[in-house]
């Protein structure tokens, strides 16, 4: 199912902690929700599965009948009946969210295999560690077979491998499934995500498919140049650093778009040969971090 949100708005006390977001989203995308502490990805959340009401704005499955039936949700912090074991809880959920009875065993020993829990299935959840507890609630949110999956960082209490299956568990249903997950973890992000949403106080500040997002806001390039490397580098304004890489050649960083055709005039008046030219590719982290420094 795909997913258009449209001017949603929301204040608490009368402060505003979500202005006017909209945003599309295509079936059978992963989108990762980024944005620092306090954003608002939370509240975007909860209002997209129907646990908080927006004051404003328009989602487009709420207008469909049963469209609570088409959502899983793993919250921020999942709450257990931990006197329960794994698989009864899971079963106590699929009663509740009106599971057919001859399917449901079934269903369960689906989504325990799928989320590596079928040899805890008969423990107490209670003791179970938080990364099985993750687990436990991706297992749920995942029961009903859900067309969109909204997740609450799923991944933040997890240690590495726990991280890693988690990825692998959402690279395997993201082909069936739209997927909505909030994380601080942007390496992962960049792994599996199609698109990113970036919410800066409250505000949609970037959209779009995460290697446009990335390359685009690359302003760096690289060129490696041979020749002796004659030239006061002080009289050239473009360049942002240079870096010695053996005593005939060296490599130049610089950060303006429109110093491409200066500098490259610059090689040729000077003769020098061009071993390499390119644009630098930035990773998520360090685009986030100069949205946010912004
Ligand atoms: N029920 C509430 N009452 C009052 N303010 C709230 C409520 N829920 C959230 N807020 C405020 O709304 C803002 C956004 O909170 P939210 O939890 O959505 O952010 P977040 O991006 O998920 O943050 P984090 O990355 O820390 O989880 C915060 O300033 C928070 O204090």
């Amino acid at each position: 199912m795909s997913i258009y949100v449209k001017n949603i708005t929301k204040s608490f006390q009368n402060r505003n902690v979500l202005q006017d977001v909209s945003f599309k989203i295509e079936k059978g995308r992963c989108v990762a929700l980024i944005g620092p502490n306090g954003a608002g990805k939370t509240t975007l959340l909860n209002i997209l599965v129907g646990l908080l009401d927006s004051d404003q704005g328009e989602i487009s499955y709420q207008k469909t009948k049963d469209w609570k039936k088409e959502i899983g949700f793993l919250p921020q912090i999942p709450s257990f009946y931990n006197w329960m074991t794994a698989k009864e809880f899971l079963l106590f959920m699929g009663k509740v969210s009106q599971i057919d009875t001859l399917q449901l065993k079934s269903k369960v020993a689906d989504v325990l295999e799928s989320t590596g829990l079928t040899d805890d299935r008969n423990r107490k959840i209670q003791g179970f560690s938080g990364g099985m507890k993750q687990r436990l609630g991706l297992a749920q949110a995942l029961l009903h077979e859900p067309s969109l999956l909204f997740l609450d960082e799923p991944v933040s209490a997890l240690d590495p491998v726990g991280r890693r299956d988690f990825m692998n568990i959402l690279s395997s249903i993201k082909e069936k499934t739209t997927i909505v997950y909030s994380t601080h973890i942007l390496h992962d992000a960049e792994e599996i995500s199609d698109n990113v949403l970036f919410l800066k106080q409250g505000s949609i500040i970037a959209q779009g498919m995460l290697e446009q997002f990335i390359s685009q806001t690359s302003k760096t390039y690289t060129l490696k140049i041979s020749n002796d490397f004659p030239y006061d580098l002080s009289t050239c304004s473009f360049i942002k650093s240079v870096k010695m890489l053996d005593a005939k050649s060296a490599s130049l960083t610089f950060q303006n778009e429109g110093s491409k055709e200066e500098l490259l005039q610059w090689c040729l008046i000077h003769h020098l040969d061009i071993i390499e030219f390119k644009k630098e590719k930035l990773t998520l982290e360090s685009v986030f971090m100069e949205e946010v420094k912004k």
